[in-house]
Order: structure tokens, then C-alpha cells, then sequence
């Protein structure tokens, strides 16, 4: 069975997906959510997709959907993001890549092309196919990705110098481990009250388990209504996670937690 990405061939995401398949196990979705699915559903054996970028923070599609779908994260991979811009000549009117690319390089954009127009698309190298094709749009991406007509404008057009996002890699939940340094969960608590945030917090550092993110999402219940993505340093073969884990399901005991498992993580370039 296959790994599943973001498409088409070229994005950040098929990059990263190359440090757990190889390019002809690797398939393509236009969706993150189309992602999730496929590992959820058991039509792939491994997903990779975007969850966090230094600059721009959270992909909040993947929060969303590793919220409502049963999978499990089995590794994290971390990889240098280094955008270029690529069009056919410098005469282009529109810029078109993903909204997380085109929010790293907002400056950028701001400065050298304050009158191009925004164009939002699928993933960077769905922009980069478009500026291939029609000579007004440049697209945001890999500078790989410049062949045939395209040339690199210009590099390292991202915002900040060090530019990275990191990526879990999914897999259907029996793949689920306890063994890697880091552990993510999903809270639900399913209650509100002063203090609640604080409680569901304090079990970690009681046991100086270091909590690497905590994000709050939208339930979609109503407003005001939220979970909660907590990353640790710890494994859940760690009695101090365990231990910290038990006290947060008893805390949610109106609401829920999914584990979404242990893993290690990798950086590659
Ligand atoms: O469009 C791509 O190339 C992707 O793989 C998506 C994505 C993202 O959603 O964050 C991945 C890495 C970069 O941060 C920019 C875009």
C-alpha cells in the first residue's frame, strides 16, 4: 500500500514524504483532509502532512482533522523551508501558491510586488504548474520545481532566514506505538470552568514532562467551545506520561482524549 501526500509532484510535503517512501510509493491528494481520510479509511499505508511552520504557526486543517479522524502519528519529520519565486520572465501580474507559503513570504511580497494580485491554490507546486502554463502568474515554491519555461526569480523569498515546518507522518491507528520522545494528544474536555486550562496542564509539569505546543481549536459545537492539541517530551512508554495521561482523561471524563501515539523525530533537508 501507498504513502499518500499533498500534490502535485513537487510540494514540500511530497519532499518530506521521501523520508518514509520512496517516489514510487508515494500517491497524491489535493486535500490535507483527503489525506487524513485515506490513512483513516485504510486505503494507505502512510500519510504525510503538514502540522506546524515556524513562521506561520499551526495548519489548522490538519489540527481539524487529526481531531475528527481515528489515526495514529508514527514519526515527525522536520524540514528546512526555503521558498523561490518562479515564473517564465519577471513580467507577471499574479502570485499564486499555498496560503501557508504565501503568508511566509508576506513581506517579501509587500516589498518587491505591492501591486500583484494574491492568488490562493492547493499546494505550492499547483501555483508553480500554473505559472508554467500562463506567463502572467509566478508561483511560490521549491526552486526544484523551475523546469521547462520556468526561471527562479528569485530565492529564499521566505520571511525569516530559518524558515521550517514540521510534518507527522500517519498511519492506520493499530500502527499506534508507545515507544518514541514525543506524544501528542487531543483534549476534548468537554466542560468549562476557571482554572480548567491550568488543570489539564498541571499533571505534566507535576511530573517535569515538557509540553512542546498547546494549541486550542474550535470544537464546532458552539462558540467559546474548544479542544486542545498538547505535544510532549515524553513517550507513553514513560510511566510519567501515563501517569500525567490518566489524570487528563479523568479531568475530561465529560469529554474525550485521543492519543495519537509516540514517535521520534527526523530532520531532513
Ligand atoms: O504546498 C506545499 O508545498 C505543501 O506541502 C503544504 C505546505 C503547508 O501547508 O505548510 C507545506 C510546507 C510549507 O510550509 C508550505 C506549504
Amino acid at each position: 500500500m501507498h504513502t499518500v501526500t499533498l500534490g502535485p509532484s513537487g510540494t514540500y510535503s511530497h519532499r518530506a514524504a521521501g523520508a518514509v517512501a520512496t517516489d514510487d510509493e508515494i500517491e497524491f491528494r489535493e486535500s490535507i483532509r483527503d489525506i487524513v481520510d485515506a490513512v483513516a479509511d485504510g486505503d494507505a499505508a502512510r500519510g504525510v502532512v503538514p502540522i506546524e511552520n515556524s513562521i506561520e504557526g499551526s495548519v489548522t486543517e490538519t489540527l481539524d482533522a487529526l481531531a475528527e479522524r481515528d489515526v495514529a502519528v508514527v514519526r515527525e519529520v522536520i524540514t528546512p523551508i526555503k521558498h523561490g519565486l518562479l515564473a517564465q520572465s519577471e513580467e507577471f501580474d499574479t502570485v499564486a501558491s499555498h496560503p501557508q507559503a504565501l503568508a511566509q513570504c508576506r513581506e517579501y511580497l509587500d516589498e518587491h510586488y505591492p501591486d500583484a494580485s494574491i492568488e490562493a491554490v492547493a499546494s505550492t507546486a499547483r501555483g508553480v504548474e500554473l505559472a508554467g502554463e500562463d506567463p502572467s502568474v509566478a508561483g511560490i515554491g521549491h526552486p526544484d520545481n523551475a523546469t521547462g519555461d520556468l526561471k527562479v526569480i528569485a530565492a529564499d523569498i521566505q520571511d525569516r532566514r530559518s524558515n521550517a515546518t514540521r510534518f507527522f507522518v500517519l498511519a492506520p491507528p493499530a500502527a499506534r506505538s508507545d515507544a518514541g520522545g514525543k506524544s501528542s494528544f487531543v483534549v476534548y474536555p468537554g466542560a468549562n470552568y476557571p482554572g480548567l486550562l491550568l488543570e489539564l496542564l498541571e499533571p505534566f509539569a507535576d511530573r517535569g514532562v515538557n509540553l512542546t505546543r498547546v494549541e486550542s481549536r474550535p470544537s464546532g459545537e458552539h462558540l467559546g467551545d474548544y479542544l486542545f492539541h498538547l505535544d510532549v517530551d515524553g513517550g507513553l512508554f514513560e510511566e510519567r506520561t501515563q501517569a500525567a495521561l490518566a489524570e487528563v482523561e479523568e479531568i475530561a471524563e465529560n469529554g474525550w482524549v485521543r492519543k495519537l501515539g509516540s514517535y521520534d523525530v527526523e530532520h531532513v533537508v
